[in-house]
């Protein structure tokens, strides 16, 4: 493990916004901390940032402990939602500000700019100041001030959510080349589930001030632990045991010993196949278009379903459907009750 954290408490006043939290992030590993808002992502970061004091708990890097250091001997690289770039300084002057106050001499600040303007593919922009640039080029620089001090971890506080979504976009490639790149371990807190699936090796899902579940984001897309999980990772059909045992009883074949209650099966739409059938027990309410796949919503004796085709699909609203599910489709995750919370 290069950073772990044991045993994170925070409170403010009354209110823990940490609950006895630990996570890990191996050498070279992106790791993104993915919640609902006030889940006490922010607060995570800031701590191992070394922005906020631990109330309780342990913060290491390899085997040295942190919770003394303060944030600016800790050499780490910080992103912030707001691109917090300083408005009197230009571009060039923005990313070498670590190496200056380092007294990095100025010819080594200078190269050393030079390469992260090629790397973040604006070397134009030296001389302009933020003000006269787009979101998503601050942000560029941004990342690049972060990085000029070869942090030894990057920490992104939900860098692209300013964004629009084509430059969102592109600066998710971006980051994810440019960490895989130079390798620095980098830990990003977002609450899109989707920007989580497509950047992360590891992907730490909290709700509450405590973690739900961590994993790649393969497993918490097909493996969610709980309910909150599998309704928070992606879409996902939730259906009770009641239900399936009145509707389709072989889909309880792989069901883990316990009440009614304990568990629901967690059905991802591309794991449901329909067909037209006049006499089927389901009806399309509405298909959506959405480019590389449809979406279908139905009425069926299970309740209201959600399917997902990438090929075209020979029915139309109102359509009488057939559906094929096999219990191997059925992922029984704990019923924590919290699908309501995402
Ligand atoms: N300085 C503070 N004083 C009091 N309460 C705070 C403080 N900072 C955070 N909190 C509370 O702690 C909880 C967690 O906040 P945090 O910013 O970590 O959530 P988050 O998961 O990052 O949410 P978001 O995505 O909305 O930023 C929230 O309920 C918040 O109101």
């Amino acid at each position: 493990m290069y950073l772990t954290v044991r045993n994170a408490t925070k409170t403010y006043g009354t209110f823990t916004a940490l609950d006895d939290v630990s996570i890990s992030i191996e050498q070279g590993e992106f790791v993104c901390l993915l919640g609902p808002s006030g889940c006490g992502k922010t607060t995570l970061l800031r701590l191992i940032a070394g922005l906020t004091d631990l109330d309780a708990g342990e913060i290491c890097l390899e085997n040295e402990t942190l919770s003394a250091l303060p944030a600016r001997k800790r050499g780490f690289g910080i992103v912030f939602q707001s691109y917090s770039l300083f408005p009197n300084m230009t571009v060039a002057e923005n990313i070498g500000y670590g190496l200056k106050i380092r007294h990095v001499p100025a010819d080594k600040i200078a190269a050393r700019v030079r390469e992260l303007l090629e790397l973040i593919k604006l070397p134009y922009l030296a001389d302009n100041l933020p003000g006269q640039l787009s979101g998503g080029q601050q942000q560029r620089i941004a990342l690049a001030r972060a990085i000029a001090v070869d942090p030894r971890v990057l920490l992104l506080d939900e860098p692209l959510s300013a964004l629009d979504a084509k430059v969102r976009a592109d600066l998710r490639s971006e980051i994810r080349q440019l960490q895989r790149a130079l390798g620095i371990p980098t830990l990003m807190v977002t609450h899109d589930q989707e920007e989580a699936l497509a950047l992360a090796d590891k992907i730490i899902c909290m709700n509450h001030g405590t973690v739900v579940q961590a994993g790649s984001p393969e497993e918490l897309y097909h493996r969610p632990a709980t309910r909150f999980v599998a309704d928070f990772m992606g879409i996902s059909n939730l259906i009770g045991t009641a239900v399936i045992r009145d509707v389709q009883p072989d889909l309880l074949s792989n069901r883990p010993d316990g009440t009614d209650d304990a568990y629901v099966a967690c059905i991802r739409p591309e794991q449901i196949a329909l067909t037209p059938d006049n006499n089927g027990p389901a009806t399309v309410r509405s298909i959506g278009f959405l480019g590389n796949l449809r979406r279908i919503d139905l009425d069926s004796p299970f309740g209201p379903l959600v399917v997902e085709t990438h090929g075209s699909i020979d029915c139309r609203e109102g359509q009488s459907v057939q559906l094929t599910i096999t219990p191997e489709a059925c992922t029984w995750v704990a019923n924590d009750d919290a699908g309501g919370a995402a």
